[in-house]
C-alpha cells in the first residue's frame, strides 16, 4: 500500500557525488513503493542503447531547449560538455499531478537556481561523515577513473562549503551509518508541512 507523505512539495536531493544520495532515495521507493518519483530531465544528448524517452530523460532537439528556456519553462538547466540539461516546470507538475511526490537529484548550481525560480519544494543535504570517506565510497563504488575521483573530491569540497549557507537546507543529513540515515530521511518526508 502507498502511503504518501502529508507535505507533497517536491524534494530537492542534493549532496556530494558518492554520498550516497541514490542509495538513499532508493531504499524510499522501495520500502514506499508508488508513491515517489524521480523527476525525468530534458538532455540534447543522444539516448544510449537501452534508454527510453520519457524514462532516462526527455530527448529534445537543442533549438526545443532553448525554447523551453525562452518560455521560462525550467526550473534549473545547465551545460556539461556539448549537452544541455535540464528539469521542467510541466514535468514536476505532470508527476505531481498523477499523485507522486517528485524527488529531484540535483547538483549546487542547480540547487541555487531552483532557490530562485520561484517553485516551493523542500530542501535535503546530504553530507559525509568525512572527505576520506566520500573518497572511500567513490573507490569502493568502481565507476570512475583516478581523474574523475579527484574531480568529484574537489567538487564536494565546493558543495559541503555551500550546504553551510543558512537557511539553504531544511535539512543536513550526514550519512554515516546507512540505517540511521534512511531513519532521519523518512522521517523529514513524512513530516507535515509547518
Ligand atoms: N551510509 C553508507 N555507508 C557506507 N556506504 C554507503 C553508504 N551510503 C552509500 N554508500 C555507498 O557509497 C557509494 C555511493 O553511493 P551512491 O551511488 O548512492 O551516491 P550518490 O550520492 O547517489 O552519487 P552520484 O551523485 O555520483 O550519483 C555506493 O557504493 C553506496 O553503496
Amino acid at each position: 500500500m502507498a502511503t504518501p507523505p502529508p507535505d507533497r512539495r517536491p524534494i530537492v536531493v542534493s549532496g556530494p557525488s558518492g554520498v550516497g544520495k541514490g542509495t538513499l532515495y532508493g531504499l524510499l521507493f522501495e520500502r514506499h513503493p508508488d508513491t515517489f518519483c524521480l523527476s525525468v530531465s530534458h538532455t540534447t544528448r543522444d539516448p544510449r542503447p537501452g534508454e527510453e524517452h520519457g524514462v532516462h530523460y526527455h530527448y529534445v532537439t537543442t533549438e526545443d531547449f532553448e525554447d523551453l528556456i525562452a518560455k521560462d519553462g525550467f526550473v534549473e538547466h545547465a551545460k556539461y560538455g556539448r549537452n544541455r540539461y535540464g528539469t521542467s516546470k510541466m514535468t514536476i507538475e505532470e508527476q505531481t499531478q498523477k499523485g507522486k511526490v517528485v524527488l529531484l537529484d540535483i547538483e549546487m548550481e542547480g540547487v541555487k537556481q531552483i532557490k530562485n525560480s520561484g517553485i516551493s519544494a523542500r530542501y535535503i543535504f546530504v553530507s559525509p561523515p568525512s572527505i576520506e570517506t566520500l573518497e572511500k565510497r567513490l573507490r569502493g563504488r568502481g565507476t570512475e577513473t583516478e581523474q574523475s575521483i579527484q574531480e568529484r573530491l574537489a567538487q564536494a569540497q565546493k558543495e559541503l562549503e555551500f550546504s553551510k549557507t543558512p537557511g539553504v537546507h531544511d535539512i543536513i543529513i550526514v550519512n554515516d551509518d546507512l540505517e540511521e540515515s534512511y531513519k532521519k530521511f523518512e522521517e523529514f518526508v513524512y513530516k507535515p508541512q509547518e
